[in-house]
């Protein structure tokens, strides 16, 4: 073998093993994805019923909601706390849960930088976005204390988010209110007469505020509207450091935790066997059949602790004002989209998907 023809092997065996090296690179990445296409296939990280039904969107045969599902999953759990493992979230409706979570715990309970994450463009600073003592109305109380200025960007997160605390809820009680009343005319039937009633014994035709606190069957009327149709259906705050539920739930840091306010209004052990039945009389268990609070542990439709909703009883002032406005002068019957049955649907702010057309006629 000549020193030309030796060099001329040696290039072609060390070619022949790049080509070699590259086919078995190739095949390995081949068969990894084929494992990992089997195995995500298989979904070995988790098993159980709850991850498979919502990894497959097969709850969707028998609920039409995502929250319909987690609330009968919810109903089933003798805790009344579900994990969804895929998802990292634990979802409770235990009351005692919701205390912990926004009361007695409530620093291991932030907001957390996940949601942060997701809504920050929309709410910058707001008050739905934040945790802990760089909220907006704590540092707005800060600016107020040290008389300092507030910038633009400050005074947008202002408006978006009390345009998204005191709008979008609001409008979303309502629809499902007048949805309620189309379908229960004795209820707004009975509301007419209570506000009727009222204005026998007042010397002005104005609707004042005292003439409003004055309607409890009203009251109870929207109480009831929010406990089946939450405008906030569901809330999640994000696990500082290890805890253990009251109802025995592991959580491990930064763990999501959702509490679910529409889950918890259908709970028969929260509100009785007929909890999914529009009435309003169960809220009038008071003296003379006055309006009864319930704990907002149990109720969180407003949040609760020292979170709770600043514009809750604006909110409810708001609606009855509208409600009995309307109520007194118009009858609200839904007549769907192209007949079909009104849909609610979960989102940041609930609303009824399609929007709820209705025919309005005066009485
Ligand atoms: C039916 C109507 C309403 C419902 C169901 C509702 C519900 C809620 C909920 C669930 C939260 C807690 C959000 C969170 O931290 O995750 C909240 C917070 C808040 N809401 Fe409302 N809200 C309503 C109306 C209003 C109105 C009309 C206003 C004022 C115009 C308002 C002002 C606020 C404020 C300022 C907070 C933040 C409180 C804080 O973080 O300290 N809300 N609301």
């Amino acid at each position: 073998m000549d020193a030309a023809t030796g060099t001329g092997m040696e290039e072609l065996s060390w070619c022949a093993r790049c080509v070699g090296l590259a086919f078995l690179v190739f095949s390995v990445c081949v068969v990894a994805l084929g494992a990992a296409l089997f195995l995500a296939r298989r979904w070995p990280w988790c098993s159980c019923h709850v991850c498979r039904s919502y990894l497959t969107g097969s709850w969707a045969r028998d609920f039409t909601n995502l929250g319909d599902w987690y609330a009968h999953l919810l109903r089933c759990s003798p805790t009344g706390t579900v994990a969804v493992h895929v998802l990292g979230c634990t979802i409770t409706a235990n009351p005692a849960n919701v205390e912990h979570m926004l009361h007695t715990r409530f620093d291991n309970f932030p907001k957390g930088k996940p949601f942060a994450a997701v809504l920050g463009d929309l709410l910058g600073g707001g008050i739905f976005n934040v945790a802990g003592s760089h909220d907006l109305l704590s540092r707005f109380m800060a600016s107020e204390a040290h008389g300092t200025a507030v910038d633009d960007k400050y005074l947008r997160d202002i408006v978006v988010s009390f345009l998204l605390a005191g709008r979008d809820t609001v409008s979303s009680a309502l629809t499902t209110i007048f949805m309620l009343l189309s379908k229960n005319p004795a209820v707004a039937a009975a509301m007419r007469s209570e506000a009727a009633a009222g204005e026998k014994t007042r010397t002005s035709s104005k609707t004042t505020y005292e003439h409003l606190k004055s309607l409890h069957y009203t009251h109870a009327v929207l109480h009831e509207n929010m406990r089946l149709f939450p405008p906030v259906q569901f809330d999640s705050k994000f696990c500082a450091a290890d805890d253990v539920l009251p109802d025995g739930t592991y959580v491990t840091a930064g763990a999501r935790v959702m509490y679910h306010p529409y889950a918890m209004g259908r709970m028969p052990r929260i509100w009785g066997d007929d909890c999914e039945k529009f009435r309003p009389e169960r809220w009038l268990t008071g003296p003379g059949g006055t309006f009864v609070p319930e704990s907002l542990y149990r109720y969180p439709v407003f949040q609760a602790g020292l979170r709770v909703c600043l514009g809750k009883e604006l909110a409810v002032m708001e609606m009855k004002a509208v409600t009995v406005a309307v109520v007194k002068q118009f009858d609200v019957e839904v007549v769907g989209q192209k007949g079909a049955v009104p849909r609610f649907a979960p989102g940041l702010t609930a609303s009824i998907s399609g929007g709820l057309p209705v025919r309005v006629r005066r009485v």
